[in-house]
């Protein structure tokens, strides 16, 4: 690698029988910086991150990571985390804690579940149990994390927690690659952003790079780049002819 960057994708595709999710996607993730993959519902966010994670393998490309030795490179949070519903927080945090020698209680706290440590997990709301799957990706302090739609569906205040941990991870130095669908969210913490659209990078830069192509909010810009899901055939009302 020639510039600093922790971990890269290059001329990355990915295909799933005969429908091409990725289509030659180079990223780069250097520490310290928030990059959010961003793009219509089936734009291939999500098959990106788990070819970045290591949890697919790309059909052709490459994905190299440089950084420093770890027992873990890479800590992934995936869409809908679940965990064993009849463990308490602290339980589940020690699971993953032991496997990587990382303190359990330190964990809880990095993502504000100190107080419910004695609480089933079962028992947790959604945004709790998206925080416990963010601390079990923060074990092992891995230089790059990889987080899918890590608010999704939780409510301002909760989404609004979960990208400030975020921000503060980067701070720290750490990696972050992020998908998101919350473009307010995107523009306030994101270093980079990359637009995603069938499969393939459509567009890439800051938030304020992106906003100058209309002017406006990032979502503007998001909508004169993206098409939809390619997949989605029109809607038939009740009634109607086919
Ligand atoms: N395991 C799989 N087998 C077959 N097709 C898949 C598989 N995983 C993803 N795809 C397809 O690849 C395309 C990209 O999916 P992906 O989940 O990466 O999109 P996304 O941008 O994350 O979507 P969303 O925003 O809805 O989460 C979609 O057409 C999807 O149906």
């Amino acid at each position: 690698m020639t510039d600093e960057s922790s971990l890269r994708a290059t001329d990355v595709t990915r295909t799933f029988g005969d429908l091409t999710a990725l289509s030659e996607v180079s990223i780069s993730i250097p520490p310290g910086e928030v990059v959010a993959l961003i793009g219509p519902n089936g734009s291939g966010k999500t098959t990106l991150l788990r070819v970045l994670a290591g949890l697919l393998s790309p059909t052709e490309g490459t994905v190299d990571y440089e950084g420093p030795d770890a027992v873990r490179p890479l800590g992934y949070l995936p869409q809908e985390p679940t965990f064993r519903p009849g463990f308490t927080t602290r339980e589940t945090a020690a699971f993953y804690a032991r496997l990587v020698d990382d303190d359990p209680t330190d964990l809880l706290d990095r993502v504000g579940l100190g107080g419910v440590a004695d609480r089933r997990v079962g028992a947790l709301s959604g945004g709790m149990t998206r925080l416990l799957g963010i601390a079990q990706a923060l074990a092992g302090a891995p230089p790059v994390l990889a987080l899918d739609e890590p608010a999704s569906g939780l409510d301002p205040g909760m989404s609004e927690l979960v990208y400030d941990i975020v921000d503060a991870l980067a701070e720290e130095g750490h990696a972050v690659v992020v998908t998101s669908h919350d473009l307010p969210a995107v523009e306030r913490t994101a270093d980079r952003v990359v637009v995603l659209d069938r499969g393939e990078v459509v567009a890439e830069g800051t938030p304020a790079e992106l906003r100058e192509r209309t002017g406006g909010p990032l979502h503007e810009t998001f909508t004169s780049l993206v098409g939809g899901d390619q997949d989605i055939v029109a809607v038939r009302t009740r009634g109607q002819a086919e």
